[in-house]
């Protein structure tokens, strides 16, 4: 078998800490983000070989994720999660990349806020 699994690599409930907003103020300050990143692809190989190496590493992918947050002091959420999604198509290259970013001090009444979106590996 090759190359025709349908597989999954996610982090969930990662939270980072980082410069962003539209507003003045929230550029003079850090607030926390939630992310949760969902790579698809192909797992087959990192199945059989057992071997890090073959496999999309979810502790360097969130690394990364932080350090692209912070890095980039942008205003949008949405910004952000492109910034992210294309990070990940070009350094794990999953088929598929799905960021949800949570900005859960954003709006008090609310539970949380955020953005949701899915990129694709153009091939
Ligand atoms: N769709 C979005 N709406 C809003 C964003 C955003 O990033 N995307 N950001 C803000 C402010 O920064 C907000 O978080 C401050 O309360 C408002 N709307």
């Amino acid at each position: 078998m090759t190359g025709n699994s349908t597989d999954t690599v996610f982090v969930k409930g990662l939270k980072v800490d980082a410069v962003i907003g539209v507003y003045e103020w929230e550029q003079q300050i850090t607030q926390p983000l939630i992310f949760d990143i969902e790579m698809v692809g192909c797992q087959y190989q990192a199945s059989q070989t057992d071997n890090i190496q073959d496999a999309i590493n979810y502790k360097s992918v969130s690394e990364r994720v932080a350090e692209v947050s912070i890095a980039n002091k942008v205003a949008l959420l949405e910004r952000l999660a492109q910034l992210v999604a294309e990070m990940i198509l070009a350094e794990f290259t999953p088929e598929k990349v799905t960021v949800t970013i949570h900005k859960p001090t954003a709006i008090k009444q609310a539970d949380s806020v955020g953005v949701k979106i899915t990129r694709f590996q153009q091939n």
